[in-house]
């Protein structure tokens, strides 16, 4: 790679012309390879003789899948030798957001950020040395963030091995590309212009979060209670503002200042900001402080908590059999009994839940501290934004999948239903007392003490009481079927409650 063409330090240039980080040869990485296996050895007694067993150390076969992973074009192999399950066993559910929150990602936010400043730098009149750009000049320029590829990032990347600071490695990136358009040519120094790198990072990981998380709908429309639950949190996301700056390495545009006395900073990077579609944060250090992140997690930490307890409930009312699931041709449940449907799904989302809300906790915690005008902690930390929100992402989509399975099944609540007579005591015992009969718990506590209850003793109770007719005969009509209160109605105004329009948009 050549020296971007915009370098004109001799001291920069040198560097950067200097040969690339070399790159290990390949035998060299993989050592152990080379050298013949180690051996590690062991006493065991068995009864009473004891021998030494050998084994042998596990480091060729490991060195051996290392080698065929380097070697690897095809997608199983990198998703087979993945460390992270959502990057491999998960991708095919979670690919959706890697655009968002992978390492091209932020890349591609940043070149972004970076392009669309030299634009409005080319608007502001009293920046003269940044003339407005022809049609073609623009054009070319939203193409490199509209085409921006792979390829173009990995050259990034190949920048980022000299320099060793991502951001600069995106300057310079642009400043080699566009030194090929003879109007951008000219104004190459004008990228970057009075940014610290944090100007950058921050809009790039707020667009990330503006454009990336997913927006699940209400999950079990028959399930009202965790509907409107969820429904409440998920309009708070909407309350969220996510935020951006732009006011150089300590908040206070100093280098803007003394560069351009004439210009309104504050004014113009609000405008710059808010053109991305961003809210714009005025207070700030070097930094973002990040809390509209803290708020947005702790959102999805406590969506995430309601979503376990639904899942939780899933899960008994399968064991107990009120839901029945819808088996899948070939699909295996358990190795060893095979009538048994687990429920996977649910337990698959409630360990995704948990692993999700582990590190959105972190982030949340994490994220609002920084020492003094900043440290980079939050640097590494926030590459993780994305595999928080992947498990969540990924849980939602178990949740949805277990929901479709089910079936209510109806002969089993009605068996129960049909057991449990006991359950009229409540209402029997409530109208004895809208009517006056002494003692309506005791009594019915007697009735029931130590006998079965069924249809017949609640009936020759009912018929025993001294109530006006109508109410008497009222609860002879009672079942455990239709003691149900208002959950009908409750269930089908759910939609009084829940918005699935603008229940999780994130402004
Ligand atoms: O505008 C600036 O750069 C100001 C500078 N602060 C920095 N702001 C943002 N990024 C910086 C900063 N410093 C380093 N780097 C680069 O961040 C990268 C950190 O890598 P990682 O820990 O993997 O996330 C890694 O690429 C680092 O090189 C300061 O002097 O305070």
């Amino acid at each position: 790679m050549s020296a971007p063409p915009s370098l004109k330090s001799p001291a920069t240039a040198a560097f950067l012309a200097s040969p690339r980080l070399a790159v290990a040869p390949r035998a060299a990485v993989l050592g152990a390879t080379a050298q013949p296996p180690r051996r590690l050895s062991c006493s065991a007694a068995v009864g009473a003789e004891a021998r030494d067993l050998e084994m042998s150390a596990p480091m060729d076969w490991a060195a051996r899948s290392v080698g065929e992973l380097e070697q690897a074009t095809d997608l199983d192999t990198f998703c087979m030798m993945a460390l992270s399950p959502l990057d491999g066993r998960y991708f095919r559910f979670i690919k959706d957001l890697m655009p968002f929150f992978s390492e091209f990602g932020l890349i591609r936010y940043r070149v972004l950020v970076e392009v669309k400043w030299l634009l409005k730098l080319s608007q502001i009149p009293e920046v003269k040395e940044v003339p407005p750009f022809s049609k073609d000049a623009q054009l070319f320029l939203d193409a490199i963030v509209q085409d921006f590829s792979i390829n173009d990032a990995k050259e990034v990347k190949q920048i980022e091995k000299i320099t060793n600071h991502d951001v600069k490695a995106v300057e310079y990136y642009l400043k080699q590309k566009c030194s090929s358009n003879p109007e951008v040519a000219k104004v190459l120094e004008f990228f970057h212009f009075g940014c610290t790198s944090e100007d950058i990072n921050n809009l790039s990981h707020a667009l990330a979060l503006k454009e990336g998380p997913a927006s699940p709908t209400t999950l079990g429309k028959e399930m009202a209670n965790f509907a409107a639950r969820l429904s409440d949190i998920g309009k708070s996301f909407s309350e969220v503002k996510i935020l951006g700056k732009f006011a150089g390495a300590v908040g206070n545009y100093n280098a803007d200042v003394v560069a351009y006395p004439e210009i309104d900073w504050p004014k113009m990077t609000e405008e710059f900001v808010r053109s991305l579609g961003l809210e714009f944060n005025p207070y700030v250090t070097q930094i973002e402080p990040h809390d509209y992140i803290s708020k947005l997690f702790n959102l999805f930490v406590q969506f995430n908590i309601v979503l376990t307890d639904f899942d939780k409930d899933m899960w008994t009312y399968i064991s107990a059999g009120y839901f029945k699931q819808i088996a899948k041709a070939g699909e295996v449940g358990s190795s060893t009994m095979p009538h048994k449907i687990n429920p996977i799904n649910f337990e698959n989302s409630e360990g995704n839940l948990s692993v999700s809300n582990g590190l959105l906790c972190t982030l949340s915690m994490k994220l609002p501290i920084s020492r003094l005008q900043r440290d980079l902690t939050d640097s590494t930390v926030l590459r993780n934004l994305g595999v928080g929100l992947g498990h969540s992402l990924l849980a939602y989509k178990a949740t949805m999948q277990g929901i479709k399975k089910l079936e209510v099944n109806k002969v089993r609540l009605d068996e129960d239903l049909e057991q449990t007579w006991e359950v009229l005591a409540e209402p029997i015992q409530t109208v004895m007392r809208r009517y006056g009969i002494p003692e309506p718990y005791e009594k019915l506590k007697e009735m029931t003490r130590g006998q079965a209850v069924t249809k017949d003793s609640i009936r020759k109770f009912i018929e025993g009481l001294d109530l006006p007719e109508d109410a008497q005969s009222s609860l002879l009509k009672l079942t455990p079927h239709s003691y149900t209160g208002e959950a009908e109605n409750l269930a089908a105004n759910i939609w009084n409650v829940v918005d699935l329009k603008s229940g999780f948009k994130i402004k």
